[in-house]
């Protein structure tokens, strides 16, 4: 969720009076000449141009257009969420120029909700409680959550499930759409903003459950003074008598902005008297151009974009004769800037708000400041450790699921290798296999669980694009969270596989096989989620450029690609397929096996299994691999015949050595820097994750 959140321990947590909206409300918030524009490929595209408005406290407004009217890129800026494209025009409260803690003061509540479906609406908003309110005793962010609940009629609701698609697709039954839309708002209003911004509050619910929504809202601002702005399409007739103020917007310009009972007016005065129907609806169609507009449907309206202009100028000679305000006025508060910095997500947020509003008004090369999050990292740590555990534990289709699965494929190769034999020179080579196969399925399970984790990027982006709390908060809450239960799971396939098959026993052997698949699992674990993240950021963009995912969908399958790229290399370096001694040619790519971690795990298992022991060969070659020797080779020398006997035949003392076999394959390392190895290998998946965790949010900055 989006709450921007400022205020003290004491202020957020006052008495009933302040439970739906600002304590410190806010008088007037105006802009002027607000615009935006980008620069693709060396062109111009002004997205917005000289928007101005103002909003008094307890107002409600709504902001309206066509699709591409510029209503989220004029409320993104508004919002001081903003940072990217070139940005002009200054934001002033109470006449004074907004400063960046103005950010602090404003919620945004998105159109599109990010809870945890398996989370209660009392759960989630102690989540967003606990790391956002500096309050630090508990009962005092427990009390203000029940305040909230109450402003949003959710009271009855406290302890039902939010619902919806759990990871992995099952659906869990839970609030209704309206209430989930009042669960957005009560997270927004939590910190008590003094302005309120919504996205499209109303999408997707029923007419009455979007009354019950706005007439919450609507309640709120007039009850405690906040501004409420919102983003809205086709508003029934009861919820459009509910804003005091409409901004309209089309083509990237103003078309009106005012009173909502004067805008039928405006436009009569502009020669497009109103149309039978609702007023809302009617508006829309004014405005929208791009299409054909039958004279006896639509009656006198925009017909192209060539006619927004006019109407756009002739508001705003209007807007500036009426409220005595001229152009150059405001000459010096124009501020023209430059795409922020991209240091960090919330830094480059804050520059662009910030040149926005822009201080003095001259032109001025301001750095971005660090974004202050309201609570420490250890309570954003605890509050996001919680989270994740409810996530986990509450899917019991994904946890049991998953150890089904391991546990399953454990059986089914247990069964395969059932007792093998451990003193016979076959029983040596399936063995080998065995410890082939454990990190085998170690590597290659995390592809089975991509789309688990494509929930988890949706919800990471948009907390950070609200600067709920430190990537790092979330990034070690997150690994210490899942690394037990994805443990777990790969334990039980490996050790019930090791049992069956009748490895190496004590329980020396056992933990260390269990250590060397554990730790895989999670590089595989980590691999894929790096995958994840560079394909969402578009760095897979070059295996586009060679048409190879022209024929796949975007997304998932593109994560699939990239993690196959590194699957292979594991597999093909692991040694299990070649012996690097045997290839003379194509020595450089053999060194492609130190990325192989498939390659270090086959080392330590063998070793694990093999190191130290030996076995009778008193048996001796079997009849049937010595007929076969004999008969390929074409002409056998008397002297290998013999050499032939002796191992069909040999003495009741004979011994293999099984460090020979390690030796022969090349398998010097030690266990123990194996597993370093290994251990290390994990530390800089998870640094590059990390590092594509930041970047991630970088790139999917508004
Ligand atoms: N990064 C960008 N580069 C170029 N153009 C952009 C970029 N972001 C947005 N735009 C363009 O800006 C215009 C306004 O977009 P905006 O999202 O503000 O419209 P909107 O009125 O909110 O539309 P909708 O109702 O469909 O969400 C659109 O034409 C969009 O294509």
């Amino acid at each position: 969720m989006s709450s921007q959140v400022g205020v003290t321990a004491q202020e957020s947590l006052q008495g009933a009076s302040t439970a739906s909206c600002s304590i410190h409300t806010i008088k007037e918030l105006a802009w002027k000449r607000v615009g935006c524009s980008y620069r693709p490929h060396g062109t111009n595209k002004v997205v917005l141009q000289d928007a101005w408005g103002t909003a008094l406290s307890g107002e409600v407004q709504a902001l309206m257009g066509p699709s591409g009217a510029g209503k989220s890129t004029l409320m993104d800026i508004l919002a001081m969420r903003k940072s990217t494209g070139q940005l002009t025009g200054s934001l002033l409260l109470d006449g004074q120029p907004a400063s960046h803690a103005f950010i602090k003061q404003a919620a945004y509540v998105p159109q599109d909700d990010n809870f945890i479906p398996a989370m209660t609406t009392r759960e989630v908003l102690h989540f967003y409680a606990d790391i956002t309110l500096p309050a630090p005793q508990r009962k005092a962010r427990s009390m203000r959550v029940n305040e909230v609940l109450a402003a949003v009629g959710l009271e009855t609701a406290a302890h039902t499930l939010v619902g919806g698609s759990l990871p992995g697709g099952l659906m869990l039954r839970g609030l209704s759409g309206g209430e989930r839309r009042r669960l957005s708002i009560a997270a927004g209003i939590l910190a008590a903003p003094a302005v309120l911004f919504l996205d499209e509050p109303t999408s997707g619910l029923d007419s009455f459950a979007a009354l019950s929504v706005m007439s919450h809202l609507q309640g709120m601002a007039r009850g405690s003074g906040c501004i409420v702005i919102s983003t809205i399409h086709q508003p029934r007739d009861a919820i459009w008598e509910m804003f005091d103020k409409v901004t309209l917007l089309a083509g990237g310009r103003l078309m009106y902005h005012g009173p909502r009972t004067n805008i039928s007016a405006w436009f009569a005065s502009l020669g497009y008297p109103r149309l039978h129907g609702s007023e809302s609806d009617w508006l829309l169609d004014l405005v929208a151009t791009g299409f054909d507009k039958p004279q006896q449907l639509f009656g006198n309206a925009l017909m192209a974009r060539e006619d927004i202009p006019a109407a756009a100028d002739a508001f705003l000679a209007h807007y500036l004769q009426t409220t005595n305000k001229k152009q150059q006025d405001t000459a010096g508060e124009a501020v023209s800037i430059h795409k922020p910095p991209k240091r960090s997500a919330s830094a480059s947020s804050l520059s662009a708000l910030r040149s926005c509003v822009g201080g003095s008004g001259s032109l001025q090369a301001m750095q971005p400041a660090r974004w202050e999050y309201p609570t420490s990292l250890g309570r954003q740590f605890c509050s996001l450790l919680w989270r994740e555990v409810l996530a986990i534990t509450r899917n019991p289709f994904d946890l049991a699921g998953r150890i089904l699965t391991c546990t399953y494929l454990g059986l089914v190769f247990g069964l395969v290798f059932y007792n093998t034999p451990a003193d016979t020179l076959p029983g040596v080579r399936t063995r080998m296999s065995i410890c082939f196969v454990i990190p085998m399925v170690a590597t290659l399970l995390p592809s089975v669980s991509i789309s688990l984790y494509t929930n988890d990027k949706r919800i990471y982006l948009a907390d950070s694009s609200a600067k709920l709390y430190r990537p790092w908060a979330y990034y070690s809450s997150k690994v210490l969270a899942t690394s037990p239960f994805n443990v777990f799971g790969i334990l039980c396939m490996a050790w019930v596989l090791y049992g069956m098959a009748g490895l190496r026993p004590g329980w020396q052997p056992v933990l260390k096989a269990g250590t060397v698949s554990g730790l895989l699992y999670l590089i595989a674990m980590q691999a894929m989620h790096l995958c994840l993240s560079l394909q969402a950021m578009h760095l897979s963009l070059s295996l586009q450029a060679m048409h190879l995912c022209s024929v796949v969908a975007p997304n998932q399958d593109l994560t699939f690609c990239a993690f196959l790229i590194w699957l292979v290399i594991n597999f093909a370096m692991s040694s299990f397929f070649v012996n690097f001694r045997e290839v003379a040619t194509n020595v450089w790519l053999t060194q492609l096996r130190y990325i192989s971690a498939l390659y270090y795990s086959l080392e330590a298992l063998t070793v694990n299994e093999f190191h130290g022991s030996s076995m009778s060969c008193s048996g001796g070659l079997e009849p049937g691999l010595a007929g076969l020797a004999e008969s390929a080779l074409a002409s056998i020398t008397p002297g290998q015949h013999a050499m032939l006997q002796q191992l069909t035949q040999p003495q009741e003392s004979c011994l293999i050595r099984n460090d020979a076999l390690l030796e022969y394959m090349q398998y010097g390392r030690p266990f123990g820097v194996s597993v370093a190895i290994l251990g290390g290998y994990l530390a800089v998946v998870h640094l590059l994750t990390y590092a594509a965790l930041v970047l991630l949010a970088r790139h999917e900055a508004r």
